[in-house]
């Protein structure tokens, strides 16, 4: 038996970094980029205006003040989106929307709040200063600038990033093809009537829930029947996607079937049982290089073996960078008591404590699932994920 930390290094090691794939920039949000982001236009554009208001020239703004204003003569209109093809000269004035484009000869806009319009004309009495109220060209971006790097997450920021560049699909880490698989002949379905000695495969449901919550997509095989062959068959075909799921049948029952399936699939073991509970029974090897996982059938101990085991494994395939040892956070379902030493053999069991603050002490009577008193509440050991996630 091997402990989690070793467990966790030995698949991050057999984990590959998937290839790249081109996504409409909506499909891009949380993976991660593949191709450095180059800016091919300017940003703005060209010169616009920042406010409502007057373009002018500002060598006639000179010296204006309330007891010596400004006129000017207006020559035309600069709504946004319609350029006026005027030129400003001294002592004229274009009257601009904010996001209209700055007409030649004009290098100010006054905003309308500090001008008056009479009679085709346009008083000034303040002088803003010279390229005030104006986004001009390449003012947020410039060409050839790299706005976006290899490796960055794409959050909603860098897809309005992308939008305002005209970039319409990217590449990004391809998403992981994982096949999930139930074994075991009391396993039923949705379409199945219940029965006493039945159990619905809720783990097939929970896995994909997960799978899918860690970004990558789920291809949910079904209940595989406790028969060597059946299983050997499905592995067989379940080899097309990129990860295999396996939960149930990996303990020392008749029934329990999947070693001898990935033994006659030629699977390379790398661990067969880890030291702590639950999840001790996982299983773990490649089938020509595709990770392959066997899930003891619990299912509180399969959900945790995808935690601490493939999740990391998934993110890495779709090229994070930055999986850490960070714990998980208190308000998770999978938030744990740390009960050292408590199984049998010297073995660490972690017992469920939904929700329960991180390093709060808890009596023997605040929970149903303490069986010792004063013990320190703590999230699952070594389990990882993104920080900032
Ligand atoms: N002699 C020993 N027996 C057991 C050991 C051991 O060391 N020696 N380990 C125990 C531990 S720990 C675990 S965990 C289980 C793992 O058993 P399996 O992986 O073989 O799982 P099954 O026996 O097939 O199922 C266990 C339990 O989970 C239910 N199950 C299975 N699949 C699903 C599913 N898809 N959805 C919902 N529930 C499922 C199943 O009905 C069983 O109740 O072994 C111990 N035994
Ligand atoms: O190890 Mo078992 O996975 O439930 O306790």
């Amino acid at each position: 038996m091997i402990d989690i930390k070793k467990v966790q290094k030995q698949i991050l090691e057999a984990t590959p970094v998937l290839g790249r794939e081109s996504v409409p920039i909506l499909d891009a949000v949380r993976r991660v980029l593949v191709q450095d982001i180059i800016v091919a236009e300017d940003l703005p554009a060209s010169d616009i205006s920042a406010m409502d208001g007057y373009a002018v020239s500002h060598t006639s703004l000179r010296s204006v003040s309330k007891q010596n204003p400004a006129y000017f003569k207006i020559i035309g209109e600069s709504p946004a989106g319609k350029p006026c093809g005027a030129i400003v000269k001294e002592g004229e004035a274009v009257r601009i929307m904010t996001g209209g484009l700055v007409p030649e000869g004009a290098d100010t806009v006054v905003k309308v709040e500090d001008t008056i319009e009479e009679d085709g004309y346009v008083i000034c009495s303040i002088d803003p200063g010279c390229g005030e109220g104006i986004r001009f060209k390449g003012e947020s971006l410039q060409t050839g600038e790299v706005v976006l790097h290899a490796g960055d997450v794409i959050s909603p920021l860098e897809v309005g990033a992308l939008a305002s560049l005209r970039r319409a699909y990217v590449y990004v880490h391809r998403k992981p093809l994982v096949a999930i698989l139930s074994t075991g002949d009391e396993l039923s379905d949705f379409h199945e009537p219940p029965s006493p000695s039945k159990a619905m495969c809720s783990n097939l449901y929970a896995l994909a829930a997960q799978v899918v919550e860690a970004g990558a997509k789920p291809l949910c095989i079904g209940i595989v029947q406790d028969d060597l062959e059946e299983l050997q068959s499905q592995l067989y075909e379940a080899l097309h996607a990129d990860v295999i799921i396996t939960s149930g049948g990996t303990s020392k029952g008749k029934y329990d079937l999947v070693h001898k399936a990935f033994s006659s699939l030629d699977m390379k073991m790398k661990f067969t049982n880890i030291f702590d509970k639950p999840g001790k029974p996982t299983v773990f090897g490649t089938i020509r290089k595709k990770l392959v996982f066997g899930l003891p059938g619990n299912p509180s101990a399969t959900m945790l073996s995808f935690e601490q085991f493939i999740r990391p494994a998934l993110l890495k395939m779709m090229g994070f960078q930055n999986i850490s040892n960070a714990s998980h956070n208190t308000n998770d379902p999978f938030s744990l008591i740390d009960s050292f030493n408590y199984g049998q053999g010297g073995n660490k069991e972690h017992h469920r404590a939904p929700q329960i603050p991180l390093g709060k002490t808890l009596s023997g009577n605040d929970n149903k699932y303490l069986k010792k008193k004063k013990q320190v509440c703590n999230t699952m050991p070594g389990c990882l994920k993104i920080v900032g996630r």
